[in-house]
């Protein structure tokens, strides 16, 4: 297995000329639970749009040593379209095809027990024949994290998955992926620093630069050295653990 599944090198993406990451780097290694944090508008979505390729950056690079489709993402829910008329078990089998649903219809059948598997692990079995609109909140979340697994990947972005859900799947949710984490690497953006302070393994504050900790303790001292505005919280299963909060590359290299 490769040290790194992701190498992020010096990658500056701008909106409208305005430069949002400026020479960011970032490497994500084997089974990493990285958190990321930092302020509002401090660039964490945009990284990871870079990251999908759905932003074009201005200069660096960013190199998977991983197939693509080894990425696995789930999205903010607020990022999908509920009209869509399409059963839970469709939903979490068009992760198998890029969240394309042609092939879901053909139903393949290992595709479909996998599905089925995860639906079941994830505890909703009851709903899997729903539509997507009758869902709740959390309901959703519990759906897209399982279509994000349909891949088995090596790598699991999620972009603030606690945004629209009830308490009690956030911490159904956060004890899942430390679950998956000794399969996959997590990359999490989150404002829930406690939650963050008890399950990340490591850190990376952004805020236009990018500065990777190697821990999951930090000091007040170095998020103000990484220019991260804080707030401080201490966990109560790690009393030194202290935490931030908030409230390119011309072309995308893809090595396997
Ligand atoms: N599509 C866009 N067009 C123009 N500006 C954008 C666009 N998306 C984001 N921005 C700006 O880029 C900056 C970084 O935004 P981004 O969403 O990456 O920050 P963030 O750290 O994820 O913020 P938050 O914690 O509020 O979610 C912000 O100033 C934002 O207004």
């Amino acid at each position: 297995m490769n040290e790194k599944l992701v190498e992020i090198k010096n990658l500056s993406v701008s909106y409208d000329q305005q430069r949002v990451l400026e020479q960011a780097n970032l490497d994500i290694h084997p089974l990493d639970f990285l958190g990321i944090i930092g302020p509002n508008g401090g660039g964490k979505t945009t990284l990871i749009k870079a990251l999908l390729g759905l932003v074009k950056p201005d200069a660096g690079s960013i190199k998977f040593h991983i197939p693509l489709k080894k990425v696995g993402y789930l999205p903010q829910i607020n990022q999908v379209d509920k009209r869509f008329p399409i059963t839970v078990l469709d939903v979490v089998q068009s992760g198998k095809t890029g969240g394309k649903f042609l092939n879901v219809f053909r139903k393949d059948h290992a595709d479909r027990l996998y599905a089925e598997q995860l639906i079941d692990e994830m505890g909703i079995t009851g709903i899997r024949h729903k539509a997507i609109g009758e869902l709740s909140g959390g309901q959703m979340q519990r759906v897209f994290l399982c279509r994000s697994l349909m891949n088995q990947p090596e790598l699991l972005i999620l972009d603030e998955p606690d945004t629209f859900v009830d308490n009690q799947f956030e911490s159904e949710l956060y004890e899942k992926l430390k679950e998956l984490n000794k399969r996959m690497a997590i990359l999490l953006v989150s404002h829930d620093v406690g939650t963050i302070s008890y399950y990340v393994k490591t850190i990376a504050c952004v805020n236009r630069q990018v500065h990777y900790h190697p821990s999951n303790v930090i000091s007040t001292e170095q998020l103000a050295s990484y220019n991260c505005p804080l707030q401080i919280i201490t966990h109560g299963h790690i009393p030194h653990t202290v935490l931030g909060m908030h409230e390119n590359h011309d072309h995308h290299e893809h090595r396997h």
